[in-house]
């Protein structure tokens, strides 16, 4: 089985929590796409969706599937995405495709994280997947002297404004054994728009999809 094999087997058994008429906050990524391609199956048994990024949107909307912004929705019952890193608290690291600041905001107004990847997302520790940093430009500099003095490497993401405009800082060498604590204390940061750590707000359920089979994790 492939590493994209065993996403899109997590992404079908993340359908499973998909309630009828429910309003589904989506995710962005590789993992996030093959759910949003499997939801197309059933897209009429839901009222509608929110996207976490520009790129989920337009998948949604070529599938036919209605996108609402979120504050016309509400709470959410349910959020489903992918991870770049989680460890066995269903603490995660996100922002591998620059949506780290939008997926933390519709996970945060929804009741339910279904949290959706491959087995080798799953680590014991945080931090070997550089940790994405949200920076609004004119804080760059002072950002990454931050980052420094905390014990990490700033690399400025080449190429990439996110859907908010701002720059992505991806902060190597950090092994994060108190993910709660660096989540606080980098948004203090002033620049700082959001870090990739979904820690305060975990995973409830992990879904991966692994050579032998689904593996589910709950919190
Ligand atoms: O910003 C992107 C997201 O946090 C993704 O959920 C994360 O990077 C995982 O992506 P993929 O499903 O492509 O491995």
């Amino acid at each position: 089985m492939t590493q994209d094999e065993m996403k899109k087997a997590a992404a079908e058994a993340a359908l499973a929590y998909v309630e009828a008429g429910s309003i589904i906050g989506i995710g962005t990524g590789s993992t996030a796409n093959h759910f949003i391609d499997l939801l197309a199956g059933m897209k009429s048994k839901i009222e509608a969706t929110v996207a976490s990024s520009l790129a989920s949107a337009e998948r949604l909307q070529k599938h036919g599937i209605r996108v609402l912004d979120l504050n016309e929705a509400g709470q959410l019952a349910l959020y489903v995405d992918g991870a770049d890193e989680s460890n066995y608290q269903l603490q995660l690291i996100k922002g591998g495709g620059a949506a780290l600041t939008r997926e933390k905001i519709v996970a945060g107004a929804s009741d339910q994280f279904v949290c959706i990847a491959d087995g080798s997302k799953l680590v014991e520790v945080l931090g070997q997947f550089p940790l994405p940093i949200e920076v609004i430009p004119m804080a760059r500099e002072l950002v990454a002297r931050e980052i420094v003095k905390l014990g990490g490497k700033p690399v400025v993401r080449p190429n990439c404004i996110t859907d908010n405009g701002n720059l992505i800082i991806d902060v190597q060498g950090l092994a994060i054994t108190d993910a709660s604590s660096l989540e606080s204390q980098l948004n203090q940061i002033p620049g700082i728009v959001t870090n990739g750590l979904f820690a305060l707000r975990p995973a409830d359920v992990l879904i991966l999809g692994t050579p032998t089979g689904i593996q589910t994790l709950t919190a």
